[in-house]
């Protein structure tokens, strides 16, 4: 008998009933029971729904209202001093979250970071040496407790004491070479603790997360992993372990944490399908493995014949009794269920299956090999027919593009003149000021903006009354630049929703779900676009409007694109072929845009990347590969221009240091960057490897509504020239101001032009 086990379901419901609910009582318009009550239902449905599909291992707690890494925290004590004066219970707990402001109290929310290479976001445990730990909660208990009145034995799932500790932080204040991990003993015994508390409850098997497995470790946390887990498995004879590992290869991790004594060991083999065979080889006997064979992050069907073939090379080399059927990581990163998708059409919508359709899938695999092939015999047919529609459909395949793809010249990935020729004669034809200023691209999207959009979404007005509006927006923002002197313009993006879903609907290879929601923080969740096919542009999707705007001023326009690798980044991607070749067709269809806009007369030209690093593999041996193609795709987006025609990109939130070589590579002429709330280390790294093309640090965070002071301006830009030479240096805010009010914008971008004006008139006394 092989058993299915799922690590994770996604707790946000169909139609994101948990977003609203939580919202709901963050507004006031619900009280704390309903919350708690309507929370519960929503547990027992999902747990009901995996019961019913016939799933063998289910999993607790991994619901959540907010993040499990913040409830992990609260329930082991971990909370910051800033919280100890509120209310126990959810007032700290969703203060930990979001932050509090109620007369006496304003308290910050704990940072967030990203989760792995995931686009979920955890709240970061703040920890300080003398970190007292206390079991302050007992939701893990309690929901296990739930389920087992529901009838349904399920395994809880908690983040492991290694890979917590190694997600967190110190607090500001603790001393320097403090590390977390040091608190690893003091930790333990509170696992312990609770192990055994699960125990009492009745709990069998506890599937302990541990993802940090397959990070690159040094060999003091390859210690403390098999000090933690020689301990634990001691707790009880009764209490079976799962260590769970996901998002990349376990490698040489795999023998010291199997060297303890834990019962089984989860692997990813979606996104490290080799390891298999290696691991089979290695894995002592007794230890169960449990095959992340259902792809937990993408939302493709799973070719149930390969799949299949996986597993029985697992059971022929373990015996069937050591093997689980599993998804590759939590579902958690899976939209909820493909039933009640209206907006694809039945053709594509028989390639999908998001959450509830991939539980199914697990069950089919573990009946094909417990009871016989036969036995599921119409599954795997449906299966295999969908597949092959998939894999034959002509709506996937482009053959201009592919046309395109093999003519790809070393040509196209290279400017057709060095930086200095280029600096030059840009310099001719923009004449540019010192210190030039421009801003990252989007303007306030203001309520009125959204309605209008929302109204024309909905076939209330009509293309002409829509084109008018956004025209008008395009115009009082050109002149607003004007008046404050802004000498590189934008358009302000104001017909844009988000800088991904408006080139998807312009490109054709993308589909948009209505449903296809993932859970990003909190309440927060995104719908990215799907590429199922080859992509292409069918027609110019920025021209008219940056000409429109364009002619409204004398200075330059900026034409405004989103990368190749940001596009790739933000969206579902295709599986039937390599990332990086559907990253070179979006390079292509923005390489068109490019040149038409170009030819257009727009001479300076901006294309996006803030997603470069998001997609950084999580071992370092494998970086270099993927950089490679990812600075590829950005230079077959933005070579092929003329020597006067300028290229910015932007990014933001990047740690510069570790990338620089491909940044250097990118060879744009301009970038602008996420700098002022990272107190200028940013800078370091382009300073140390003499970066020579030119640079916008952004001068003011624009996180914030906050109006930044003309002399902290001032010293911020002349703190910039310790890094820059003067003559290199651009004046731009962070990031775009889509989420700004005009108000604080006028008043910040009005400080930024005066404080850059400022420093050229003392430039040019000098
Ligand atoms: C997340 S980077 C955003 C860049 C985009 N051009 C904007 O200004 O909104
Ligand atoms: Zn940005």
């Amino acid at each position: 008998m092989v058993f299915t086990f799922n690590l994770g379901f996604p707790r946000m419901g169909a139609n994101r009933k948990l977003k609203r609910l939580v919202e709901n009582f963050w507004s006031g318009k619900v009280d704390e029971n309903t919350l708690i009550t309507d929370a519960k239902k929503l547990r027992e449905e999902h747990w009901l729904l995996q019961k019913n599909a016939g799933l063998d291992h289910i999993p607790s707690n991994d619901f959540s209202f907010y993040d499990q890494v913040v409830d992990h925290s609260y329930a082991f004590g971990v909370i910051p001093a800033r919280y100890k004066n509120l209310n126990p219970g959810l007032e700290t707990y969703f203060a930990m979250c979001r932050g509090l402001q109620k007369p006496g109290i304003d308290v910050a929310a704990c940072k967030m970071k990203k989760w792995f290479n995931t686009n979920y976001h955890y709240i970061v445990p703040e920890f300080e040496p003398n970190q007292q730990f206390t079991l302050n909660s007992t939701k893990v208990i309690d929901e296990y407790k739930e389920a087992k009145a529901l009838g349904i034995q399920t395994h809880p799932v908690i983040l492991g004491p290694v890979s917590y500790l190694m997600l967190g932080k110190p607090t500001k204040d603790a001393p320097q070479g403090f590390k977390p991990i040091q608190l690893l003993d003091r930790l333990l015994s509170l696992y312990e603790e609770l192990l055994s508390k699960l125990v009492s409850a009745g709990v069998t098997w506890i599937q302990i997360d541990e993802p940090c497995l397959v990070l690159d470790l040094p060999s003091t946390i390859k210690n403390e992993y098999v000090s933690a887990y020689n301990a634990l498995t001691k707790v009880s004879p009764q209490l079976k372990i799962l260590i769970a590992t996901y998002f990349e290869r376990i490698g040489t991790n795999l023998d010291f944490i199997t060297d303890t004594p834990i019962n089984a060991i989860h692997i990813d083999l979606i996104r490290a399908p080799d390891q298999l065979e290696s691991i089979l080889r290695r894995l002592p006997a007794k230890v169960s493995l449990s095959l992340g064979l259902v792809n937990g992050r993408n939302i493709w069907k799973t070719n149930l014949e390969v799949a299949l073939a996986k597993a029985q090379k697992a059971i022929d080399v373990l015996g069937s009794e050591c093997v689980f059927i599993a998804p590759s990581c939590s579902l958690l990163h899976s939209p909820h269920s493909i039933q009640s998708e209206k907006k694809i059409d039945n053709e594509i919508l028989n390639w999908l299956s998001f959450a509830v359709e991939k539980i199914k899938k697990i069950v089919i695999i573990s009946k094909a090999l417990n009871n016989s092939v036969q036995s599921v015999q119409t599954e795997l047919e449906a299966n295999r027919k969908s597949i092959q529609s998939h894999r034959e459909s002509a709506r996937t395949q482009n053959p201009t593009v592919q046309q395109k793809m093999k003519a790809l010249g070393p040509d196209m990935f290279r400017r057709k003149f060095p930086f200095h020729e280029r600096q030059l004669s840009q310099r001719k034809k923009l004449s540019l000021p010192l210190f030039p200023t421009t801003t990252v691209g989007s303007l306030p999207q203001t309520k009125d903006i959204r309605t209008i959009r929302a109204k024309f979404k909905k076939g209330e007005i009509n293309q002409t009354q829509y084109d008018n509006f956004i025209k008008r927006e395009i115009e009082k923002c050109v002149h607003f630049q004007e008046e404050i002197g802004i000498d590189v313009l934008v358009h302000g993006e104001f017909e844009r929703n988000d800088m991904v879903e408006f080139f998807g609907e312009n490109l054709q290879g993308y589909v948009f779900s209505g449903n296809g929601w993932v859970q990003s923080y909190g309440s927060r969740c995104t719908k990215p676009p799907i590429i199922f096919g080859d992509i292409s542009r069918p027609n110019p999707m920025t021209v008219e409007i940056i000409k429109y705007a364009q002619s409204l001023t004398d200075k330059p326009m900026k034409g405004m694109l989103t990368g190749p690798i940001t596009m790739l980044q933000w969206s579902f991607v295709r599986d039937d072929q390599p990332r990086k070749d559907t990253a070179f067709q979006l390079a292509l269809a923005i390489r068109e845009e490019v040149h038409d806009l170009e030819a257009a007369g727009i001479s300076v030209i901006q294309i996006d990347e803030p997603a470069i690093c998001e997609g950084l593999p999580l071992r370092k041996e494998d970086w270099n590969v993927y950089l490679n193609w990812a600075v590829d795709a950005f230079l077959l987006s933005s070579t092929g221009v003329d020597c006067s025609t300028q290229i910015h990109t932007h990014m933001c939130y990047s740690d510069f240091n570790d990338i620089i070589e491909a940044i250097r590579c990118l060879d744009a002429d301009v970038i602008t960057i996420e700098n002022s709330r990272s107190d200028l280390k940013l800078l370091n790294a382009f300073e140390e490897h003499e970066y020579t093309a030119e640079i916008g640090p952004g001068l003011y965070d624009i996180h914030s509504p906050r109006v930044p002071t003309k002399e902290e301006l001032k010293v911020r830009l002349h703190a910039i020239f310790k890094y820059i030479p003067k003559n290199l240096i651009w004046a731009n805010p962070d990031c775009g101001l889509k989420t700004r009010e005009w108000p604080e914008v006028e008043a910040a971008l009005k400080n930024m032009t005066d404080v850059a004006k400022e420093f050229r008139a003392i430039e040019a006394n000098c």
